[in-house]
């Protein structure tokens, strides 16, 4: 099938994560020309450059669905900040209100564009598969870890001082066989006061620190809140210098309920992609 070029997009940045956000909702990209789309359009210098791309489509279970796709073309369950840049756009072209449902792969999540348009909050899927006690060799020094799925994979492990070596220790964490066959994202944390987290992440399918994660940004406040004696809300300073918001109930042992992550979703640019896009 030839697509229809030239095709409309809109840049989204959730907090320095970025993303091309395409209406699919009439099916004009087939499923499987997908992957490759999202692989070359995410391309940074020689395309639109992002880390994921976005494609909208219809649900009869919420108001929009989408699928997901990684820089590298890889499916994605769930992704915080992209959730909330596609919400924005959903909202900003009539397709949804302020409150809306969008189905992912993790589940139905509940979006709420609020704080007059300027912040998007999403309900996140309830966490899972904690896995505490474990421990990664980095540099020769044993790092504990503590893993947890809040709609993708997500490894915590506590640090110091903000300048470790986040793409080669992340790749090493995103890849080890501790979390073998889907792997997991990394996230490097700093504690640099109660209830206030500097987190740096190493994304699986991006294969690189992006300048913030949503759901790595909730696994770091979900943990930091069990095992430094946090409370909610806990905001997080992201690689880019902008800040999430993480609001939670902590339930006896392991378990959140009423996880929300809030942040800034901005309209970068609209375009359009014309066929050399794909060349
Ligand atoms: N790269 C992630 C998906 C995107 C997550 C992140 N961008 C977010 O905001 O939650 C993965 O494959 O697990």
């Amino acid at each position: 099938m030839v697509l229809d070029f030239p095709i409309a997009f809109e840049k989204m940045s959730g907090t320095g994560n970025d993303f091309v956000i395409i209406d699919n909702r009439e099916g004009l990209i087939p499923l499987e020309q997908h992957p490759e789309l999202a692989k070359k359009v995410c391309q940074r210098k020689f395309s639109v450059g992002a880390d994921g791309l976005i494609l909208l489509k219809n649900s009869d279970k919420a108001d929009i669905g989408w699928d997901f796709y990684n820089a590298d073309g890889s499916v994605a369950e769930m992704c915080g900040n992209g959730s909330r840049c596609a919400a924005k756009f959903a909202h900003s072209h009539g397709i949804a209100g302020k409150k809306m449902k969008l189905e992912t792969i993790a589940g139905v999540v509940e979006m709420e564009i609020c704080n007059g348009d300027q912040a998007v909050r999403v309900k996140m899927p309830q966490p899972f598969d904690f896995r505490v006690g474990l421990s990664i060799s980095l540099d020769d020094v044993e790092y504990p870890v503590t893993y947890v799925n809040t709609g993708v994979p997500q490894a915590v492990i506590f640090v110091s001082e903000d300048n470790v070596p986040v793409k080669k220790w992340g790749r090493k964490v995103r890849f080890h066989q501790l979390f073998e066959p889907k792997g997991t994202n990394a996230n490097f944390v700093q504690v640099l006061d109660k209830g206030l987290l500097k987190v740096r992440t190493y994304e699986r399918g991006v294969e690189d620190e992006t300048m913030a994660c949503g759901t790595g940004a909730v696994a770091a406040a979900l943990i930091s809140a069990m095992q430094k004696d946090m409370d909610s809300p806990i905001e997080v300073i992201t690689s880019g210098g902008e800040r999430l918001t993480i609001l939670f109930d902590l339930q006896d042992g392991p378990v959140a309920d009423n996880v929300f992550l809030q942040g800034p979703a901005k309209l970068i640019y609209t375009g359009e992609l014309t066929g050399e896009a794909l060349l």
